[in-house]
Parts: C-alpha cells; structure tokens; sequence
C-alpha cells in the first residue's frame, strides 16, 4: 500500500487581502512549485498546532489560524497526501524564508499564474471563487 501522509498548509493574507505564496527550494520534494508554508502532522498534534510549530519552523513568525480552507486528498506517484490548508494571519514577526527558495505576497488574481503543487490546486480554486 502507498504511504499516506497528513499534512498541513496555511493560507497566509495581510491586511491588503494578499496571499503568502512559498516557492519550494531545489532541495526539497516538488523542487520550484509554489505551496502554502506547512508540513507533515506529527504523531499527537491537532493541525492547528502542527500549523503553527512548522510555519515557527519554516517562517520565523507566529501566526493565529482560522478556518479550514480545504481538505484535498491527492495521490502523487509514490505517496497519497492528505492537505489541509487553514486560513491564517500572522500574529507576531515576519514571514522569513528559511527552508523556500521565496516568498511572495500575491492578490488572488494572481494565484493562477503560479505553477502550484497538484495537491494546493482545489484550494488556489476555492480562493478564487
Ligand atoms: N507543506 C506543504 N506540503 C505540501 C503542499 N502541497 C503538497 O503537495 N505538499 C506535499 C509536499 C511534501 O511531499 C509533503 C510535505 O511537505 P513538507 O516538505 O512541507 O513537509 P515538512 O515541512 O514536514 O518537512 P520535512 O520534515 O519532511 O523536511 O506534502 C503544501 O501546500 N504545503
Ligand atoms: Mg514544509
């Protein structure tokens, strides 16, 4: 059986309604495809704490998360993920890349012209309804 992964993605947005968009690094899976921050749920973590632990880990910012946005399952060619993405808004510090090759604030309209991750497309979709 194909391993199954949970994982959690926050959709960051300032006060001018932009989007926190987190290109991923050459070094990491899916090199140069835009993600929402996050990361895999850790054994005894709700996802609203996974969210908040990766995005300190990832961004150097604490961040306050609010609804779910999406629960997406997508099957990749050798593991099923299970993506969940949050709205959320950053409560304290700055959003710093240290693990993306970028970051960068986007208007909704302009989602689409990123290159996403398959599994972030239905919530790019729902974003944009
Ligand atoms: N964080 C995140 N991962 C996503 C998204 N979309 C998507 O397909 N993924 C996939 C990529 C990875 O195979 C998997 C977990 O992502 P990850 O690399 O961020 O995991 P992590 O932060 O816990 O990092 P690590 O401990 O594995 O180094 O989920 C997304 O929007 N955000
Ligand atoms: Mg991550």
């Amino acid at each position: 059986m194909k391993k199954q992964i949970k994982v959690v993605g926050a959709v960051i947005r300032n006060e001018q309604n932009q989007i926190l968009c987190a290109l991923r690094s050459t070094e990491m899976s899916l090199p140069n495809l835009w993600e929402f921050p996050g990361g895999k749920i850790e054994e005894g973590e709700q996802p609203e704490e996974s969210l908040v632990r990766e995005i300190q880990e990832e961004l150097d910012c604490e961040i306050k998360v609010a609804d779910l946005v999406e629960d997406v399952v997508h099957e990749y060619p050798g593991v099923i993920v299970n993506l969940l993405t949050y709205e959320a808004t950053v409560s304290s510090g700055r959003p710093v890349a240290s693990e993306h090759a970028k970051l960068e604030w986007k208007e909704i309209a302009e989602l689409k012209e990123l290159e996403w991750a398959p599994a972030d497309i239905p919530t790019v979709e729902k974003l944009m309804k």
